[in-house]
């Protein structure tokens, strides 16, 4: 199997890096820049697993010539359009697009652009980030990687990706329950940006300010009104460890959205916190504190455009 790793930041670089590392046929579609840092100094990971460097393959949009059994898709919400365009020439029927991407709005993008048996569904569990030298950092321990076909049952396809995942140096699985598990994530991610994005802190600072539990889980519950509405409704486990890692006492935990927030980046507000708003509102539901949330950020966003 070759995989085609599209952007070799955060999570394409830790992942496609690891990969690589284990000897899988990875190759990074980048654009100029960071194609010229990678001929330069390599691919860097710095990280609690265990650093690593790497000399990957890289290739730009141009170079595309003909299709890939796999794409990993890592580009910020905001970078897909476009990024799906150039990869038109590496996409064949049978192409299996994983996106880490956060949120649920990608699915339908590349179903079509492409078709919905491209599309596959994938959920990426990592935190990380790049430095200024252009090095991917690993910010905690956790390093999951879920996919598996929207219907759960195993193909020959998948089969082979899992083949191509296992024992490359973080933890994988093939999932017969992976679009729950996109909708959990989104529920984690959604609560998690909305949350640490209003309030302007991180988890155990919102915990320990008067009111931080409450608001807290009255966020949680609105954003589960959603789901459970138009998605695919989360499992007791699920909702027991969210709870959990929404209001631990002094849990450094933010999402990555927040670290960009933090940083003046641009950040993906439509993709993690509006689309979730508009389908709740689509279906009569009303959600003021995901609502305040979304114009929190909608402001940063459109200040961050200006800038
Ligand atoms: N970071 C994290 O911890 C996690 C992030 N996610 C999600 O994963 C997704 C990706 O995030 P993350 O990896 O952090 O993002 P990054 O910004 O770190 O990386 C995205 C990369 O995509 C590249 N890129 C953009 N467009 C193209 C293109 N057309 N061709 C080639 N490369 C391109 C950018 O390269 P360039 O240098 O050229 O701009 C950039 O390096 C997001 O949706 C995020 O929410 C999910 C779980 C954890
Ligand atoms: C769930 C979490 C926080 C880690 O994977 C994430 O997806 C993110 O930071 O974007």
């Amino acid at each position: 199997m070759r995989l085609l790793v599209v952007g070799a930041g955060a999570t394409g670089g830790y992942f496609g890096g690891r990969l690589a590392e284990h000897g899988r046929d990875v190759t990074f579609l980048v654009r100029d820049a960071r194609a010229a840092q990678l001929k330069k100094d390599g691919l860097q990971i710095i990280s609690p697993n265990g650093d690593a460097k790497v000399t990957p393959k890289v290739v730009t949009a141009k170079e595309l010539k003909e299709p890939y059994e796999a794409i990993l898709m890592t580009v910020k919400a905001f970078g897909l359009e476009q990024s799906l365009e150039d990869i038109a020439p590496a996409v064949g029927p049978d192409t299996m697009i994983l996106p880490t991407l956060n949120g649920m709005r990608h699915m339908d993008v590349i179903a079509k652009r492409f078709s919905a048996r491209n599309a596959t569904p994938c959920v990426c569990k990592v935190a990380a980030t790049l430095d200024k030298e252009g090095r991917i950092v690993q910010l905690a321990k956790f390093q999951d990687l879920s996919y598996g076909e929207a219907d759960g049952k195993p193909s020959p396809r998948t089969e082979a990706l899992d083949k191509f995942m296992q024992g490359a140096g973080f933890d994988v699985r093939h999932s017969p329950h992976i679009m729950r598990e996109m909708w959990e994530k989104w529920t984690l991610l959604s609560s998690l940006g909305g949350i640490t994005g209003l309030m302007r802190g991180n988890i155990g600072e919102i915990e320990a300010a008067p009111g931080g539990v409450d608001f807290v889980l009255a966020f949680l519950d609105e954003v589960l009104s959603i789901v459970r509405k138009v998605g695919v409704a989360p499992s007791e486990e699920f909702l027991k460890a969210t709870r959990a890692t929404l209001t631990s006492k002094g849990s450094p935990q933010a999402p990555s959205m927040y670290r960009d927030l933090v940083q003046g980046y641009r950040i993906e507000a439509d993709q993690i916190v509006g689309d979730l708003l508009k389908r709740g509102q689509d279906a009569g539901l009303k959600t003021p504190l995901i609502a305040a949330a979304y114009t929190n950020l909608s402001i940063y966003s459109a200040r961050q455009a200006k800038a």
